[in-house]
């Protein structure tokens, strides 16, 4: 294993060292007040390794680090010290920081849909899929319960045993999850990262009980309940459905009850929709997405990156980070300067940071200077 120098960072009561080698990156935490180093819990997924990296500390929440020779859509990342998802899942026993990678641009807030089973949620969610592929990403679950004829593991779910499930959820992977009819459901950070990085945007059809903990996470995302004209409808539609035992079409109809009084009284919801004819209510739920022709709705920003040469300098000013990539050229324009404006950092899916805005700034050897706006 061969170890680089690694970069610090010293905040209040504490330094952070984040030291990379062939194999990975590493953070340590040196505690002033005793002395000790200590190796913290570190969630999300770890940056590959790569040729060396740079840092900055953008504030006392997070330090930038922009990794040298990895791909432009792999450069820039985030440890998260102190934001609000590491001092969700902060223990007393354990230091906890999180990497975060860098996400150009805003992308669109996510979406949540609740609604008792048999509704008509996973039917207006395939009527989005089906009329804007290219624009909405579903988060596939994870689920105890067991496949219906037509589903398939990882499109419809991802089929667990409950033992490796929550074992996971003690390894902090899940987003949220709770138990639903009776099986444990939840949604796992990969699932809603995953859909971030197809440059789409993440619907979730999760409980009344997902919704409070995502609500109550970092996660901004748009709420919406659907209610059903009566329960009497709500018991045709499972019982039409065919996918339940009778037992399990009572035990959900009881629940039911609970969840609509819930979604319709608890203010997690910014929206309430009825189902009660299905083309009214795509329509209603189009028209508050901006899908209606009202807004231009394809704002999403494409997953996108900046191609940094291997050697390169950073430094900061304010909010924004300058990455010195060489001196210009003669004749041709060269990009030799890249500047992160990190001044809009908002925490999307843990395990991304969205909101960096990127600009090349081009200089011709006659002193002339042009700017491009990469999101
Ligand atoms: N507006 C509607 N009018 C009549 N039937 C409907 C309507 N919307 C959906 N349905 C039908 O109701 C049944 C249940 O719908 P769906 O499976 O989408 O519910 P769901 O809310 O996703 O349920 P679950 O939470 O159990 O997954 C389906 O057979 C669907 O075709
Ligand atoms: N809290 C969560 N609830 C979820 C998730 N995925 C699905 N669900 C909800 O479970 C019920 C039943 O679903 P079914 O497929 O068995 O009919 C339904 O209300 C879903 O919204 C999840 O990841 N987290």
């Amino acid at each position: 294993m061969i170890c680089r120098m690694g970069t610090d960072f010293q905040f209040q009561m504490a330094l952070y060292l984040i030291a990379g080698s062939d194999e990975s990156i590493g953070v340590k935490i040196y505690d002033k007040s005793t002395g000790k180093w200590t190796v913290p819990t570190v969630l999300g997924k770890e940056p590959k390794p790569c040729k060396g990296h740079s840092a900055v500390a953008i504030n006392e929440d997070r330090i930038l680090v922009i990794k040298k020779g990895a791909t432009p859509d792999d450069c820039i990342w985030f440890l998260e010290v102190d934001t609000q998802y590491v001092r969700e899942q902060k223990t007393i026993e354990t230091e906890i920081v999180a990497w975060s990678k860098g996400v150009i641009g805003n992308a669109q807030k996510p979406v949540v849909i609740s609604g008792p089973s048999g509704v008509g949620k996973g039917t207006l969610i395939s009527l989005l899929m089906k009329e804007f592929p290219s624009m909405f990403g579903f988060s596939v679950s994870h689920t105890t319960r067991k496949p219906r004829d037509m589903e398939k593991d990882g499109v419809h779910y991802h089929f667990t045993e409950r033992s490796v499930m929550e074992k996971e959820i003690k390894d902090g992977k899940f987003l949220e999850f709770a138990s639903v009819h009776g099986n444990l459901y939840g949604t796992s950070i990969e699932a809603v990262e995953v859909v971030a990085d197809d440059g789409k945007r993440c619907i979730l059809d999760i409980d009344v009980q997902g919704a409070r903990s995502v609500r109550a996470s970092s996660l901004e995302a748009i709420f919406i309940f659907i209610c059903p004209p009566s329960m009497g409808q709500l018991e045709e539609r499972l019982r039409a459905r065919g996918t339940e035992t009778e037992e399990q079409i009572l035990k959900r109809l009881c629940n039911a009850k609970a969840e609509i009084e819930q979604g319709t009284s608890s203010g997690i919801f910014d929206h309430i929709l009825y189902n009660d004819e299905l083309d009214e209510c795509y329509k209603t739920l189009k028209k508050l997405l901006g899908l209606d022709g009202s807004t231009v709705a394809n704002s999403q920003t494409a997953p996108g990156g900046i191609d940094l040469p291997v050697d390169h300098s950073v430094s900061k000013i304010d909010n924004k980070i300058l990455i010195n990539c060489g001196t210009p050229g003669s004749g041709e324009a060269s990009k030799n300067l890249i500047v992160l404006d990190v001044s809009s950092l908002k925490e999307g899916a843990p395990g991304r940071t969205r909101g960096l805005d990127v600009y090349t700034v081009y200089s011709f050897s006659d002193g002339l200077n042009g700017i491009n706006k990469l999101s």
